[in-house]
């Protein structure tokens, strides 16, 4: 897809903005606190649903103001027109789609893939596994059809279930959860282990480009039970005694993790903060290019603040990486200063207290 509006109306310090971007790289400067970021999070916004800086009772909502708006107009892949609006009434979403109500906000994110980098995607690394399971779920819900089906009926069972727990009910009573549980979950199982054995290649590829220091990597799943030696429905039953002291479900895809490993260290722990970065950057890039394996376009690539997160190398690196691939870049930078010749921007946008203009 390529983005070429994007209204803006009381977001964060963005009171309201007109945002149109051209198809290849995007440069948006301005000091710190201007509203860079929360243009990124405009964008991220409709492509998730949500904010990569938290809920929307943190502050996406501009102060004073009851609601917030995005309206976006794109070309699909087919280089078809389309256009989508979003609005936060402080209440919950509403999402309108090429001029209907959309059922729901997974419409919208059917339609609009982003990807984006930003100060705090070193967690995709270094954080906790929720992070790494939304990755990988983010990319099956736009490549594989059976997947939100699977993953919702997953969910269901799972919060039926952990309800049950909390009852002390008679052991029995489990039965039809674990049966649905289990079913589902080897499913969804099945489709996560396929996606990151479809990513190692591009990741291990990614990876050599901006880490070749530490040798070739390695993508492990860790399915969230001892899928090589039982089947789920094995490993839930051999749990529910725990299960029922706990009151919660132990084992199951929603404990599911996956980690990089390189030849040259012991541990994902053994990394050094920039090299964090670069390995979520490498992932980020690399499920970039198995979506337009997968669906013969690049999603919009979004970096936030890039000069701060990497050095110059990495960033000239990076960004020529993603300009050959054709994808429409959003980046973000205090200066323009840091860019080299050979990677201008298309246009140019600055913002200053939350008013962007084109330069
Ligand atoms: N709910 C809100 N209402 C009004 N202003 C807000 C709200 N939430 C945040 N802000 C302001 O919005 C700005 C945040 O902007 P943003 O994070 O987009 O800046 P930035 O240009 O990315 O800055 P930096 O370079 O420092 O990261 C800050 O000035 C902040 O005070």
């Amino acid at each position: 897809m390529q983005l070429t509006r994007l209204d803006i109306a009381h977001l964060r310090i963005l009171e309201q903005v007109r945002f149109c971007p051209a198809p290849g790289l995007n440069l948006v400067t301005g000091g710190n606190g201007a509203g860079k970021t929360s243009l990124i999070e405009a964008v991220h916004l409709l492509g998730y649903g949500r904010s990569f800086r938290g809920r929307v009772r943190d502050g996406l909502i501009r102060s004073g103001q009851p609601h917030l708006e995005l309206y976006a107009e794109w070309q699909d892949v087919c280089a078809r027109a389309r256009r989508a609006g979003l609005r936060h009434t402080g209440g919950g979403w509403e999402a309108r789609i090429d001029g209907a109500p959309a059922p729901s906000l997974t419409e919208l994110c059917a339609e609009i893939a982003v990807v984006t980098f930003e100060p705090g995607s070193h967690e995709l690394i270094g954080g906790g596994a929720e992070n790494r399971r939304r990755f990988l779920d983010w990319a099956l819900f736009h490549v594989e059809p059976e997947f939100l089906p699977v993953w919702r009926r997953y969910a269901r069972a799972l919060k039926q279930r952990n309800a049950l727990l909390k009852r002390q009910p008679a052991p029995s009573a489990l039965d039809p959860w674990d049966r649905e549980l289990a079913e589902a979950g080897e499913a969804l199982t099945r489709m996560r282990d396929g996606y990151l054995r479809r990513l190692e290649p591009v990741l291990v590829a990614t990876a050599a480009e901006f880490l070749p220091e530490l040798g070739a990597a390695g993508l492990r799943f860790l399915p969230g039970w001892r899928r090589e030696e039982q089947r789920l429905a094995d490993a839930l039953l051999l749990a529910r005694e725990r299960d029922l002291a706990s009151g919660h479900t132990a084992v199951g895809p929603h404990r599911a993790d996956w980690q990089v490993d390189y030849l040259a260290l012991p541990g994902r722990e053994a990394l050094s903060r920039g090299q964090e970065k670069l390995t979520a950057l490498a992932c980020v890039l690399a499920q970039a290019r198995a979506f337009a394996d997968d669906r013969g376009e690049w999603p919009l690539v979004c970096l936030d603040d890039l000069a701060s997160e990497l050095d110059r190398p990495h960033q000239e690196q990076a960004l020529t990486a993603i300009l050959a691939s054709g994808a429409q870049v959003l980046l973000t930078a205090t200066d323009a200063g840091t860019l080299p010749p050979a990677l201008q921007p298309e246009r140019r946008f600055h913002v200053e207290r939350g008013v962007l203009r084109e330069v």
